[in-house]
């Protein structure tokens, strides 16, 4: 793996915050950089602010039971901010930069060409950024092969999922490396290529518009749509993936579902070609031993109770299994 030890993580806002208590947590010590230029004593209190909301998050954190108060003071321990004019000597060593400056052009660009003339060459770069293809983040820098997008999702320090987005030039090498590295200290990643919405924000994003929706057209309470999120969809989809789910129930069944609520609802329900492309070659999931996966392989029945025990156990863990012969 490769040795990843010192790590600039630059701005401090929600996101970096949030991003050295990962590491900190982790036991790395986690350098976060004022992003902005700022008059000595301004900087201070900027400095004393970002500190204490960071210890505030960590005394959530032992309140939930996720640390204990007497781990509190060693992770703060490793956290430190630098200034903007102090970071250049830090930056000489890094190894690894994650930017989380706000998600505006300009500020990206700035920051980026102020790190550029600080980094080592082999330093990998990596943006949290929301929205922009990591193609546009690596114009802003040197060494594109470096670039690669890192979206976390929020709370960074909770949630595993770590999206890792690839340019076409990105070199394999950084993706595993930052891979592995982000793996050690317990986080979970995926790979995808440079598009919009990486793999969560364009899935995300369309349910959650849609929740949305519901509300402005009054076909449910904002209440209602949560529950139903909680012990229905979010329930089912912490256990199966959404192409894993389409497999269970038929690819054909979605497309029959989806032309139906096109026609009541709109176009934004219109099945991808590669829906009907799987009917036509008969590839509806597990019962027809291929869907997008291919279970010629796979022993179904120990796959299903595989399932069938994380659910048992994910409803229990939430409270939510039927009482055995409650109304007996
Ligand atoms: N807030 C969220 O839920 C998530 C945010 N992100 C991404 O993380 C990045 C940071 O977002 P947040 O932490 O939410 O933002 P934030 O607003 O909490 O923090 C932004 C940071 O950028 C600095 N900054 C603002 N303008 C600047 C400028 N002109 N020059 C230098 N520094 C400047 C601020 O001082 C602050 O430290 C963005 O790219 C965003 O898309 C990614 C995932 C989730
Ligand atoms: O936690 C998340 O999912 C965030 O990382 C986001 O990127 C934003 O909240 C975005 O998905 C909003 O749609």
């Amino acid at each position: 793996m490769a040795n990843i030890q010192h790590i600039g993580i630059v701005g401090v806002g929600r996101m970096s915050k949030a991003i050295a208590i990962a590491f900190a947590y982790a036991g790395l010590p986690a350098q976060l950089i004022d992003a902005k230029e700022r008059p000595v004593n301004e900087f201070e209190t900027y400095q004393q602010q970002a500190l204490q909301d960071i210890s505030k998050e960590l005394q959530l954190l032992v309140s939930t039971g996720f640390l204990l108060q007497a781990d509190v003071e060693q992770v703060l321990g490793r956290i430190s901010v630098l200034s903007k004019s102090q970071a250049p000597e830090f930056l000489q060593r890094c190894d690894l930069i994650m930017e989380g400056v706000s998600e505006v052009r300009e500020a990206k660009q700035q920051i980026f060409a102020w790190l550029d003339a600080h980094i080592p060459a082999d330093c990998i770069v990596a943006s949290t950024t929301s929205t922009f293809l990591v193609g546009e983040i690596a114009a802003m820098v040197s060494h594109p092969e470096r670039v690669i997008n890192a979206h976390w999702l929020n709370p960074a320090y909770l949630i595993p999922l770590v999206e890792l987005s690839k340019s076409a030039v990105t070199s394999a090498q950084v993706v595993t490396d930052l891979q592995q590295f982000l793996e050690s200290i317990g986080k979970v990643t995926v790979v995808c290529n440079e598009s919009a919405g990486y793999i969560v924000p364009r899935i995300q994003a369309l349910a959650m518009n849609e929740a949305a929706r519901m509300v402005e057209e009054g076909v449910a309470s904002a209440e209602e749509i949560d529950k139903a999120i909680r012990t229905g969809f979010g329930l089912r989809f912490s256990v199966l993936g959404m192409l894993e789910f389409i497999d269970w129930g038929g690819g054909d069944i979605l497309y029959y579902a989806s032309q139906y609520l096109q026609k009541e609802l709109g176009e934004r329900y219109r099945p991808p070609q590669i829906i009907q492309t799987n009917m036509d070659k008969q590839h509806n999931g597990m019962r027809e031993g291929k869907g997008f996966y291919d279970y010629a392989q796979v022993d179904v029945n120990a796959y299903k109770l595989q399932v069938m025990s994380t659910f048992v156990n994910r409803i229990d863990g939430v409270g939510l299994k039927p009482k055995f012969n409650v109304l007996h």
